[in-house]
């Protein structure tokens, strides 16, 4: 499989980014002979990039590419898309322009654009705009709790039960983060059962799908008290085990997977923490796996390039790299 690899790298210029592409096809396919037990044929993919992605830039990025990354992103097959946050421009600036953001991108019908709201105000507002679905944000951490949302765990939950009966009101969809589910910036390790605690008291508040950290201890503690359908997986690849955590959430049953385009982001209030795993990356894996995602790689790397371009910095997926280092 390298030796094929290499020879591809090494053909001219044109020909060679079509037929690597076109390899990288081949080589998904290839692994389709590799059959692992349990694994779920189709995947939903949570593409974060244009909100968790881009929050934590320093230089602002503009409206315009920021809308312009989305709509490829739809273009490139992503069926949700996390658009942006309707949190407090004080708190983060880069997400100032949230409404000018979801009021501006082309909309396709079987895509949802969803957008965080961590209260009524951000509610209302991401409703106003024309956001398809909604996210509230808890952790399993008081002090991230603290440091992120300025309230305790408990204070989070009463806020995030007015958002939820808003929405069930405007018939909107609402998922729910909990952060900090493999340990905390701030107080190192959290306990599977505080996670578990967590993430059911917002399932009960009624959110469809609640989004983790992957590890095997932990989803055999959470799909104690949540159906497995209902948990997805959001990585972030500080510690390079993203794609390693996501394989054992899979095995788990878990058929949901946040990631972000060219692996942006990372949490302004979660220190140290570097980018999402990258959804080039993601995808390349399920493809190969043999998993169905709907989406098309080689359109999902150039919005990759697209933003990588727009931030002036190298992507982070390998696969992308694998890519360009052939173009
Ligand atoms: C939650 C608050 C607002 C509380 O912040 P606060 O200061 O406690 O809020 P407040 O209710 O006291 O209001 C203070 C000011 O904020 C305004 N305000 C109040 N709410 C809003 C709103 N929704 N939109 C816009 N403005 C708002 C409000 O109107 C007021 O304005 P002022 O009178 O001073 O001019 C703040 O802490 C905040 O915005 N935090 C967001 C932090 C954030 O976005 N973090 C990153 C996302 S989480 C993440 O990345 C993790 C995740 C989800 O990806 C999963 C993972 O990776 O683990």
């Amino acid at each position: 499989m390298s030796r094929s690899w290499l020879f591809c790298c090494s053909m001219n210029s044109h020909f060679r980014k079509k037929k690597c592409i076109n390899l990288i096809d081949t080589l998904s396919k290839s692994y389709s002979q590799v059959s692992i037990a349990g694994i779920p044929s189709f995947v939903k993919v949570v593409e974060v990039g244009p909100r968790d992605g881009l929050q934590n830039e320093k230089e602002l990025v503009t409206t315009a590419a920021k809308i312009e990354l989305v709509n490829k992103l739809s273009l490139a097959g992503i069926r949700n898309i996390e658009v942006t946050s309707f949190v407090s421009p004080k708190w983060v600036p880069q997400m100032a322009d949230h409404t000018e953001v979801m009021k501006g991108i082309t909309r396709y019908d079987n895509v949802v654009y969803s957008a965080l709201t961590p209260n009524l105000k951000g509610f209302e507002a991401a409703l106003e705009a024309g956001a398809s679905e909604v996210a509230i944000f808890g952790a399993a951490s008081e002090s991230f709790s603290k440091k992120n949302i300025n309230c305790t765990i408990a204070e989070s939950i009463d806020r995030f039960g007015a958002v939820v009966t808003a929405a069930s009101r405007a018939r909107l969809p609402v998922r729910g983060y909990v952060s900090c589910v493999l340990g905390c910036p701030y107080e190192g390790d959290i306990a599977p059962q505080k996670v578990a605690q967590v993430a059911k008291l917002m399932y009960d508040l009624g959110c469809y799908e609640i989004s983790l950290g992957a590890m095997k201890a932990l989803l055999a503690e959470v799909s104690k008290v949540i159906p497995v359908e209902k948990l997805a997986v959001h990585c972030h690849d500080t510690y390079g085990q993203a794609l390693a955590n996501i394989l054992a959430a899979l095995q788990m049953g878990v058929s949901v997977v946040d990631s972000s385009v060219a692996g942006l982001g990372g949490c302004p209030y979660a220190k140290g923490a570097s980018g999402n795993v990258s959804t080039e990356d993601v995808v390349y894996m399920l493809h190969g796996l043999n998993i169905k995602t709907g989406i098309h790689i080689e359109r999902l790397i150039e919005a990759g390039q697209f933003i990588s371009k727009v931030l002036k910095r190298p992507t982070h997926s390998k696969v992308a790299q694998a890519t360009k280092s052939s173009l």
